[in-house]
């Protein structure tokens, strides 16, 4: 049996923590929230332990939090030597951290591996960016629901949007600082294939649609590769499509499956 910690009890933690309940081989543990959600969180943690920082003796790790928790809870997992898997996949835009959580699995002997959330087409990236890239764009498409809360607000009124607007057009590292929580796939497509500074990334509000739509296109030495994805939102925060919860449960059975795939 594994024991795995979650990190996170939002609208991803939550529904990952329902969907394990069940599964062979592994269980969750414990919970990691900041302190002002333990008494919250309790209500809906059934026997795991709701805590404030990750247990040494835990087997695997979780982050389904944001940034904060990539340093202050995953940093130290890994440094210990507890295998982590990350979905705060924008965080990795800030300059250094990338550097730092290699340097913290290499210390502990560990992996910290990289989710592929709410986009497919990841191992494809990735795989053919051994023989060369030319090019990597990413298209985000999200209702003006998904766009609450972030600097779209300030390029577009979201109450009133009645076509398909722009609100940025840059690279991904740009994207993922001034998105984080709706530019992980960005990041996710930038660091597979050609980086966060060679990513074109362009976000869009449009009132036309309901689903968080994702559009990459690669080309390079091996041939070309286009990829939408139609996600449809968490019913707990539009910014996030369900396909995320599901990388992490496919994560998780890996694990512990004889088969992986
Ligand atoms: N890789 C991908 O494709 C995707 C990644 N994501 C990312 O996954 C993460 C979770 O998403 P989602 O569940 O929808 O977000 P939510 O905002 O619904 O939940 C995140 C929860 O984590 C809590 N939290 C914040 N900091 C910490 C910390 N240091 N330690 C423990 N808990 C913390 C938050 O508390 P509080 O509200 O108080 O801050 C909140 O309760 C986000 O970073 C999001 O950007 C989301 C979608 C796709
Ligand atoms: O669709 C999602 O789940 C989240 C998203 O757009 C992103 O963070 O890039």
């Amino acid at each position: 049996m594994q024991n795995v910690t979650l990190i996170g009890f939002g609208a991803i933690g939550r529904t990952l923590f329902q969907r394990m309940a069940g599964v062979p081989g592994l269980r969750i543990t414990h919970i990691v929230v900041p302190p002002e959600h333990a008494a919250a969180a309790r209500e809906h943690a059934g026997d795991a332990q709701v805590v404030s920082a990750v247990p040494v003796d835990t087997d695997l790790v979780v982050e389904c939090a944001g940034h904060q928790a990539l340093t202050e809870h995953v940093l130290p997992a890994l440094a210990r030597g507890t295998e982590c898997a990350v979905l705060s996949i924008g965080a990795l835009s800030e300059p250094g951290l990338p550097e730092q959580l290699a340097e913290a699995a290499a210390q502990g002997s560990t992996q910290v591996h990289l989710l592929s959330g709410a986009i497919g087409g990841v191992d494809a990236i990735a795989a053919a960016r051994i023989a060369g890239l030319d090019s990597v764009t990413y298209t985000g498409r999200k209702p003006p629901t998904g766009w609450r809360g972030t600097p779209a607000e300030d390029v577009v009124n979201l109450d009133t949007l009645s076509e398909p607007t722009v609100i940025l057009e840059n690279t991904a590292r740009e994207a993922a600082r001034l998105y984080p929580k709706n530019a992980n796939v960005a990041a996710t497509v930038s660091l597979a294939g050609l980086g966060l500074d060679h990513t074109q990334v362009r976000l869009i509000a449009d009132p036309t649609v309901t689903e968080n739509i994702h559009h990459i296109d690669v080309r390079g030495a091996f041939g070309e590769m286009q990829i939408t994805m139609r996600g449809k939102p968490l019913p707990d925060n539009p910014k996030t499509s369900a396909l995320t919860v599901l990388s992490a449960l496919r994560f998780l059975h890996n694990r512990v499956g004889a088969v992986t795939i």
